[in-house]
């Protein structure tokens, strides 16, 4: 269907105040065709709180086109991002737009939902509908028209590697299977912008191979942000990397500039691969700046 640059460009005609145009290039921003670069989410001051665990704690962040891997520890607040970029769950504080739209009024967030995309880190369905029917009813829900409907579910199925179990019922998939079977109602709708909750647990190697292609070519024209534990996954897909930690952005760049670091002093002692050890000392780093400045305070 490739809606996405035409559907970003009527987007900031209609509501130029609400997309920033930057005018300068930024790690994981598709140049439009003008050289600019379009923020298809822009994230202020996001604070979320679970009862007294602060989840995100004010928050800044924009994303655009491209291949966007979320990386932290257990807790950091991967998933609280993500379920309030998705709508399903509201910040406690701070400012989110998404596709030009603000995120308050029903208006508001229905126009974004139809756009979106998103694969839960646990997601339900109905174990007696079949591939076709779970992808369908997604298509539905996305209010895309029935004329069109058919062709996108069965296209979503075969990229996700599943077109030869497009009848079988969702409960006689494997784990791996029902992930895909995510996926696959995750970009039935072509979305602008794509979110993906460790899209690739229980996917098997070759699977997982064939899924970062898919990313890739996605990334081409969506928004995805992808949150994961596998940082080999952040390597070969991703455009830019953010690293959370405990509530906040620890490091924001490229896989390389990440490998970079990794490669620096800081990282000389520390085992795996270069990302990996990016990875650790950007988080060492963090913690260690952190530690500084409350040390400082008191
Ligand atoms: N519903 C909830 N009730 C209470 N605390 C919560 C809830 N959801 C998340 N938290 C807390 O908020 C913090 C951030 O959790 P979140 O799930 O966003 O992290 P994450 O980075 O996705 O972690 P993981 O890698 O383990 O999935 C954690 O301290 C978590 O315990």
């Amino acid at each position: 269907m490739g809606r996405g640059r035409p559907v970003l460009r009527r987007a900031a005609r209609a509501a130029p105040s609400r997309l920033r145009l930057r005018p300068g290039p930024r790690p994981g921003l598709v140049p439009e065709p003008s050289g600019e670069f379009v923020s298809t989410i822009s994230v202020n001051g996001l604070t979320v709180r679970h009862r007294r665990t602060v989840a995100l704690d004010g928050v800044d962040l924009d994303f655009g086109p491209g291949v966007h891997g979320l990386l932290g520890p257990n807790g950091a607040g991967k998933t609280s991002l993500i379920r309030v970029l998705a709508t399903v769950a509201r910040p406690t504080g701070g400012r989110v737009e998404l596709l030009g739209h603000a995120l308050s009024g029903h208006r508001e967030l229905s126009a974004a939902r139809r756009r979106l995309g998103y694969l839960p880190q646990d997601f339900g369905y109905y174990p007696g509908f079949t591939v076709r029917e779970f992808v369908g009813y997604v298509a539905w829900l996305k209010a895309m028209p029935g004329d069109i409907a058919g062709a996108a579910v069965e296209r979503a199925v075969a990229r996700v590697g599943l077109a030869d179990r497009i009848d079988s019922k969702m409960r006689t998939l494997s784990g791996g299977m029902v992930r895909r079977a995510g996926i696959a109602q995750a970009i039935v709708n072509e979305p602008d912008v794509l979110l993906l909750d460790e899209p690739t647990a229980g996917l098997d190697p070759e699977q997982r191979v064939e899924f970062r292609s898919l990313l890739v070519e996605l990334g081409h024209r969506t928004t995805v942000i992808v949150s994961t534990h596998l940082v080999e996954d952040v390597a070969v897909a991703c455009t830019e990397v953010t690293l959370l930690a405990s509530g906040r952005v620890a490091y924001r760049g490229t896989p390389a500039s990440l490998a970079t670091l990794g490669e620096s002093d800081a990282g000389a002692d520390l085992g795996g691969n270069p990302v990996e050890r990016g990875y650790t000392a950007a988080l060492r780093g963090h913690r260690a700046a952190v530690a500084t400045t409350t040390g400082a305070r008191r």
